[in-house]
């Protein structure tokens, strides 16, 4: 077994790179290594007994290559953009027609196209694969969105299959489509992870400041809440970050973390390409923007002086079991919403770039191991089963909750406005809701005055045709 080649490399061995690699390993597979910090490699394999022996680490990328069973395939594990780039034009000299190189890292799905097409001809096969589920996710089963040919698929169906997360049985992984499609889904995934972040914080920041509970009482809620119809991973990971003490000073150590979120570009590129598409991601906008001012924190602190004197309302909010059950059904509607805008866009991006994403399959494999895995979208994917989807908010599987979640919905939205709490992903989603539902909207006026300053034209109600007005001299 010593000699024998190995079936897959990973190029990359940071917090995702090495838990693959030992997830592979692990399901019996030999795993061929690289790293910039070369040692990392013989590290990996020497720090984990048994499943090390599958680990086959190289201290050149000659030699890596060389350790590769053919047709080899190549994975990339590391940071997004340049250094993708890098070490495609490292390794490419390196492979024969029939190999694959596998970006597996977060990727601008712009990118994964450019890199496809420059392969064409060359007779090497590039994949983009959206990887989710963190750094456990990766050890022990993530959710994986493949893109690239699908006849290169096949190649690496054994071995994904066998390492991602399972639902029911069902191995959380697919191919979606062709050249930059698996990253699209993935960037899409990230961007709803961020709005549903984001509405978690929003209903903190009301129990926090407008209900006046501490961190230990919240973790309480959050942890019911995870046994109802907001049961997700997030919605867990909530209540242990919430019921977390600093080892130091015994406080809750979400009290002790400073108000700055960090960013690495999959929730901007999401609201990026749902612009460039038309489609309104609102609450996803929300929340991308909501981390970038929340960076701004000494600036934010500024501002705090200038109008420390508002007049806001008393938080009409109450910690009974009716408003925490306003806030649970708020959140839930809320959410119902912010997988609306996600899904709208895969399904826009699907008929704009000829993909035909499974978007039923898509539900389906986010189901276990990946970030925003849930219960609900298991219900999303019953939604795809029974077809006929335009929206989910049209979706008969959806019209009734968000009819009964709306109240609740508007209530949280107006009353943390009115105590001057920020909701930014909350109002968006309700906003948009509001603006879906109605049949006759207000931009009837904005195409006057696209019209008026500009002669832009318009369409009419009563007749068919295109139409210039000649508005009076302003
Ligand atoms: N962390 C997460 O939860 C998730 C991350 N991802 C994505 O996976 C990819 C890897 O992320 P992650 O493992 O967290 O990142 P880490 O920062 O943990 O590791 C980065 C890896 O890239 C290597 N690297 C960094 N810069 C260079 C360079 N200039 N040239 C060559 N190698 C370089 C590092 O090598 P060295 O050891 O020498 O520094 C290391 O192996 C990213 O695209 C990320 O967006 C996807 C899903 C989840
Ligand atoms: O892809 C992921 C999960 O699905 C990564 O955790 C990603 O890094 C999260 O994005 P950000 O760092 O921008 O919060």
């Amino acid at each position: 077994m010593g000699d024998r080649p190995a079936d897959i490399g990973v190029y990359g061995l940071g917090t995702m790179g090495a838990n693959l690699a030992l997830n592979i390993a692990e399901k019996g597979f030999r795993v061929a290594v690289f790293n910039r910090t070369v040692e990392k490699g013989f590290a990996l394999r020497d720090d984990n007994p048994g499943i090390g022996d599958n680990v086959v680490p190289a201290s050149t990328l000659k030699e890596f290559v060389a350790s590769l069973k053919s047709p080899r395939l190549v994975l990339f594990m590391v940071p997004a953009g340049k250094i993708v780039d890098a070490e495609i034009a490292e390794v490419a000299p390196l492979l024969s027609p029939g190999d694959v190189m596998i970006d597996a890292g977060n990727a601008d799905f712009n990118d994964t196209v450019r890199r496809s097409r420059d392969v064409e001809g060359t007779g090497l096969n590039f994949v983009g694969m959206g990887v989710s589920g963190g750094e456990l996710g990766a050890r022990h089963g993530p959710s994986i969105m493949v893109g690239g040919a699908k006849d290169t698929y096949p190649q690496l169906e054994p071995i994904l299959t066998k390492i991602a997360a399972k639902y029911e049985g069902a191995p959380c992984v697919a191919w979606l489509g062709p050249d930059g499609a698996g990253h699209f889904v993935k960037t899409i995934h990230n961007g709803i992870e961020y709005a549903d972040m984001q509405m978690i914080a929003e209903i903190y920041g009301i129990m926090r400041d407008g209900m006046g509970m501490q961190a230990d009482a919240m973790a309480a809620i959050f942890g019911e809440w995870n046994k109802g119809g907001l049961s997700s991973y997030l919605i867990e990971i909530t209540a242990v970050n919430l019921a977390e003490k600093d080892p130091e000073t015994g406080k809750p150590l979400v009290d002790l973390i400073v108000d700055e979120a960090g960013q690495k570009g999959t929730g901007r590129w999401a609201v990026i390409e749902a612009q460039k598409l038309g489609v309104g991601a609102t609450t996803i906008e929300a929340a991308v923007s909501a981390r970038g001012v929340s960076s701004r924190r000494s600036e934010r602190a500024e501002a705090s002086r200038f109008y420390a004197g508002i007049a806001t309302e008393a938080a009409d909010f109450s910690a009974e079991a009716a408003g925490i059950a306003e806030l649970e059904q708020a959140l839930e509607t809320a959410k119902i919403i912010a997988y609306a805008q996600g899904y709208a866009t895969m399904a826009s991006a699907s008929e704009e770039f000829g993909w035909n994403l499974p978007l039923g399959t898509i539900a389906e494999i986010w189901r276990a191991g990946c970030i925003i895995r849930s219960q609900f979208l298991d219900d999303i994917a019953g939604a795809y089963e029974t077809g006929g989807v335009v929206n989910l908010l049209q979706s008969p599987a959806f019209i009734g909750r968000v009819e009964a979640g709306q109240t609740a919905l508007r209530k949280v939205v107006a009353k943390a406005s009115m105590a001057g709490i920020p909701v930014p992903a909350l109002s968006a989603a309700l906003a948009y809701f509001d603006d879906y539902r109605r049949a006759r909207g207000t931009t009837n006026l904005t195409q006057a005055q696209r019209d008026l300053f500009g002669a832009h034209t318009f369409h009419r109600l009563d007749r068919d045709g295109v139409f210039h007005h000649r508005w009076p001299a302003v």
